[in-house]
């Protein structure tokens, strides 16, 4: 199984720290990143995919210092969706998808069934199946979410690290999402790690893991039904969000809208 290690990592940005110092390791599962604007969840992901320069500590992929790979060797273990889309808006839906193979295939790569398959699998999972020739630009923001989803599920990565992967989503598109998470979290053959940061915390307590960050720092790190977890969620969260168990057992979660 792929193991992603952040060993007592700091980032500092426009010369403050933002993140850190800590550790955690990521392997298989479904883990939410879940904390309030600006705790360093972007920042975080960041730096497990190896996009951002570390002010302390290392990062290893499977024993090996993450930031020694060439790029394409990692993007072979870790797929990354960017919070924003990166990608240009003329390139067509198919275009877009098959970038995910490039990490395979090089630039100078010809793609094969495989690569053809990969593909028309992203696209079926995140439904991006009937607009193949459509440009990017030419799509809703939610849609170009999906898109953008396939297109690092195409990678095949054991790793997948998804920033935001449900935010411009619609409700049935949302719970789509989240089952799709957990059916690839619990893939065995190969096993995959998914790490998804969200707002929406109804979604992130479906995970088998939550890591709730504030101003850069963990605030706690285990399964939804901890409660100590709940009570950081409802902690860093400043109390505008009350965490309890549903009759089944099941962690839940509701806005305080009605406290003064
Ligand atoms: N380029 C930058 N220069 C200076 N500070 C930055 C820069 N980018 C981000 N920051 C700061 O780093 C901190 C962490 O930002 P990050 O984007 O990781 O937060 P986040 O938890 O993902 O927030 P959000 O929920 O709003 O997306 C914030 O305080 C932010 O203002």
């Amino acid at each position: 199984m792929t193991r992603l290690e952040a060993l007592d990592v700091g980032v500092a940005l426009g010369g403050r720290t933002v993140l850190g110092p800590l550790r955690a390791t990521f392997a298989g599962g479904w883990t939410a990143i879940v904390g309030p604007n600006g705790a360093g969840k972007s920042t975080l992901l960041r730096a497990l995919a190896g996009l951002q320069p570390l002010a302390a500590g290392r990062i290893h992929l499977n024993g090996v210092e993450l930031h020694g790979l060439a790029p394409l060797e990692r993007a072979r273990h870790i797929a990354w969706l960017a919070q924003q889309g990166d990608v240009t808006g003329e390139l067509t839906v198919r275009e877009t998808v098959e970038l995910g193979r490039l990490a395979h295939l090089g630039l100078m790569g010809t793609p094969g069934p495989a690569d053809a398959a990969a593909v028309a699998r992203a696209m079926a999972l995140t439904e991006c199946a009937g607009w193949t020739g459509r440009q990017l630009q030419q799509l809703s923001g939610g849609e170009r979410q999906r898109v953008q989803l396939a297109r690092a599920l195409a990678t095949e990565a054991p790793l997948l690290l998804l920033d935001e992967p449900t935010t411009h989503l619609d409700a049935p598109h949302q719970v789509a999402l989240a089952r799709l998470f957990r059916r690839l979290a619990d893939e065995t053959d190969p096993p995959r790690g998914v790490v998804t940061v969200l707002h929406d915390l109804a979604i992130a307590l479906r995970a088998d893991r939550l890591l709730v960050l504030q101003q850069g720092l963990i605030r706690a790190d285990g399964p939804p039904a901890d409660p100590q977890v709940q009570q950081a969620v409802e902690s860093v969260f400043g109390g505008a969000v009350h965490v309890d168990t549903d009759g089944a057992g099941r962690p839940r979660v509701a806005l305080a809208l009605d406290h003064h």
